[in-house]
């Protein structure tokens, strides 16, 4: 059963004291998480469909196989997987099933250490859909929805990930025969990082420089077969293999991809935004950024993945901090639960906020997504490069801020935390990884900083200013001067505004001086880096307090519930404003002698959050199964779930392993 709270099992008596002491009722904000009651009732039936089938669970834990066996068992399960999913799509189910298996909480339950199939759905099929004519997607999404073909991303090359212009791949075009003709031309140019590449796809869009009549034009995808249909076996001209072991997500089938006078016909450069006629004529995209849809897609999805993956660390940090008890408090009474050292609240309960900043962030941003793509599709391009620049800087510190976050959820579980059982070594692989792929990080925010620049450069000349960075327009107009200060969240945003808004200036104030000093605008964008990518971070900083305040506040639930998530945008309000302080300090109303009141607020926060954290964190209701932590299950019973997973160990099957007397008797009766 994938409730735990109905199965027959005495909780540990500390985790059940805990939630007597809830103030709210954790039910409702399930609800309000899966958006009604009736949507939690669907969310639920989905994961019992999918983790009561034996198939998909794991016999043996697979931190104990080989790469090899890693991977052929998460073909194994994503080929069930999907086909349960296709089952469930049949009967009129909607893409929820597929964000959840994919990317959400279910999928990474099940495929613990990445799916080989997760680029078909994130960005083979949505790269048909955003760059292929209304030809070229009745062609291939048929066959791509119903899984006739496996495809993949191909993008990345040894040499070159962030820098796409650098992209050594070429396509030439040959209008003889209406064919492109791949290659790559050097070692640097072999396509390196895709997901599901190595061995499982039969298909990429790969992107490459397209020539056509002598002219290089540029990047384009392309639609390439990469593998016979029936035999598997890779097609002339094609060299093929997996990237080997990483970090984390090492069941995703990472690969390479060279091209030796690889043919493809002219149909299969994807075209709706710039084309190749059959002569050669080359016609434009009616603008580079439509290309950028893709990506931005699979940012904002990235930013809910974030707020799933840090939901599932604070939910075994907290649950884990209930049941731990170590050390004194007080000398001679009994040793307190770990959650009672204001230290570990301060380690748990700000990421604990942040769950909810990311996540109400992430519903903001998917509906400006929509909005935009609505826009898009009737010519209007205007609030592309606001949405672009948003998505990058948001994806940059969110995931940034969830690897952080678990990285000290999982440092508070003290040394279980660093047992593979506690799951929180493979949470982390997951959401490390964010913060490199569809765009690296400092990347990201340089490029939000190049927006803000412009922005800047608009509010000073008095231009209208799209909403997010309407902030800018008070810095200019001199109304930014220091305002009476008290401890409130109007107070804090305006504060948050006024520190991006500092920074922003500072950055435009230092390129301009350093340019007119007779240093290259390219080389007073570098010497400025810093300071730019900083702007940027700090702009993401602005939006997400305001976005989750201004949804808290906006919410329409019971008080209970809403004073909770009210303590809990403030404690993230305040605990960033802590954390940069000095730049409060510097650009806004906050003075040094506001501090104190600053910290004292803070600790008020941790000490009201205390006893709601196990109702708030039950109230993420992630089953045991998604979990998969001995740490942080329902029940709370830690140590007897460390014990039942150490005798999975293949080390403990025997009592005397063959190393005795291979190696270690010889070694001991040698007498050194
Ligand atoms: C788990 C994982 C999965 C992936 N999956 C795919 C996939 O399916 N398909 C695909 O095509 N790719 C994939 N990638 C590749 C990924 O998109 C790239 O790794 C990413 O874009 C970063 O590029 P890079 O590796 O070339 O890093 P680099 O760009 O070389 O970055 C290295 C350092 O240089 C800095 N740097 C680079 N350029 C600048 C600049 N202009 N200004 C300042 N600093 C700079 C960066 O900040 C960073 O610190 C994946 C990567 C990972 C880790």
């Amino acid at each position: 059963m994938v409730l735990n709270k109905t199965e027959n099992v005495k909780c540990n008596e500390d985790i059940e004291r805990e939630r007597k002491k809830c103030s709210f009722d954790p039910l409702e904000l399930t609800h309000l998480l899966d958006g009604s009651p009736e949507k939690t009732r669907e969310r639920k039936e989905r994961e019992h469909y999918f983790l009561s089938d034996p198939e998909l669970r794991d016999t043996i834990p697979q931190d104990y196989l080989s790469h090899k066996e890693k991977y052929e068992e998460a073909v194994r399960k994503a080929c069930i997987l999907f086909r349960k999913v296709t089952q469930l799509r049949d009967k009129g189910g909607d893409l929820e099933i597929f964000r959840q298996t994919l990317s959400g909480m279910l999928g990474s339950a099940i495929l613990k250490d990445g799916n080989p199939f997760t680029l078909h759905y994130v960005m083979f099929l949505p790269t048909i859909v955003g760059q292929g004519t209304v030809e070229q997607q009745a062609e291939w999404m048929g066959k791509a929805w119903n899984c006739d073909i496996i495809g993949t991303y191909a993008q990345t090359e040894l040499g070159h990930g962030t820098f796409i212009r650098g992209l050594e791949t070429t396509a030439h075009y040959d209008p003889r025969t209406q064919e492109f003709i791949l290659n790559s031309p050097t070692l640097t140019s072999y396509k390196w990082w895709p997901g599901g590449l190595g061995q499982t796809a039969n298909y990429a869009v790969v992107v490459a420089q397209l020539h056509t009549k002598g002219v290089c034009h540029g990047i384009n995808p392309f639609i390439v077969q990469l593998r016979d249909e029936e035999t598997h076996k890779p097609l002339p001209g094609i060299k093929i293999g997996e990237i080997g072991t990483k970090l984390g997500m090492n069941a995703t089938n990472n690969g390479y991809l060279g091209f030796e006078n690889v043919r493809i016909p002219r149909e299969h450069m994807l075209m709706k935004n710039a084309q190749v006629l059959e002569d050669g004529t080359y016609v434009k995209s009616p603008s580079d950024k439509l290309t950028y849809g893709t990506m931005m897609f699979v940012r904002v999805i990235i930013l809910q993945d974030m707020a799933g993956y840090l939901s599932k660390a604070s939910t075994i940090a907290i649950r884990y901090s209930a049941v731990r008890r170590q050390s004194e408090l007080k000398p001679g009474e009994p040793e307190p639960q770990i959650m009672d050292y204001l230290t570990q609240q301060y380690k748990l309960f700000p990421n604990l906020a942040a769950c909810f900043a990311l996540r109400f962030n992430a519903i903001w941003l998917w509906n400006m997504y929509n909005n935009v793509t609505a826009e898009l599709e009737d010519g209007d391009l205007d609030r592309l490069p606001e949405l672009h620049a948003l998505s990058c800087c948001l994806k940059a510190v969110c995931t940034a801020d969830a690897a952080q976050g678990v990285e000290i959820c999982r440092l508070s579980c003290g040394g279980h935390g660093y047992m593979t059982c506690s799951s929180m070594p493979s949470i982390y692989g997951l959401v490390t990884a964010a913060c490199t792929y569809e765009g690296e990080n400092t990347v990201m925010l340089l490029q939000t900083a190049r927006y803000l620049m412009k922005a800047w450069q608009q509010a000073v000349g008095g231009m209208a200013m799209t909403p997010t960075v309407a902030y800018l327009k008070l810095a200019v107009s001199g109304n930014n001067n220091p305002q009476y200060w008290e401890n409130s969240t109007v107070c804090i945003i305006r504060a948050y505004q006024q520190v991006a808004a500092g920074k922003i200036k500072m950055c435009a104030e230092n390129m301009d001086r350093r340019i007119r000093g007779g240093i290259s605008p390219e080389d007073a964008w570098n010497m400025t880096s810093i300071e730019l990518a900083q702007c940027a971070e700090a702009h993401a900083r602005a939006i997400i307090v305001d976005k989750f305040v201004e949804s808290v506040v906006e919410l329409n639930v019971s008080s209970a519930l809403k004073t909770v998530l009210r303590q809990l945008s403030e404690l993230y309000a305040v605990y960033w404003l802590l954390q940069k302080s000095g730049d409060f300090l510097m650009y806004s109303d906050v003075s040094a002698r506001d501090i104190p009141s600053l910290q004292n607020w803070l600790e008020v926060l941790l000490s009201q959050i205390r006893p709601n954290a196990v109702g708030v964190v039950d109230g993420f209701d992630i089953c045991d199964e998604i979990l998969s932590s001995a740490l942080g299950s329902y029940d709370g019973r830690v140590y007897e779930r460390l014990f039942e997973e150490v005798s999975k160990s293949p080390l403990n099957k025997q009592s005397v392993n063959v190393s005795f007397q291979k190696y270690l008797k010889p070694f001991l009766k040698a007498s050194l």
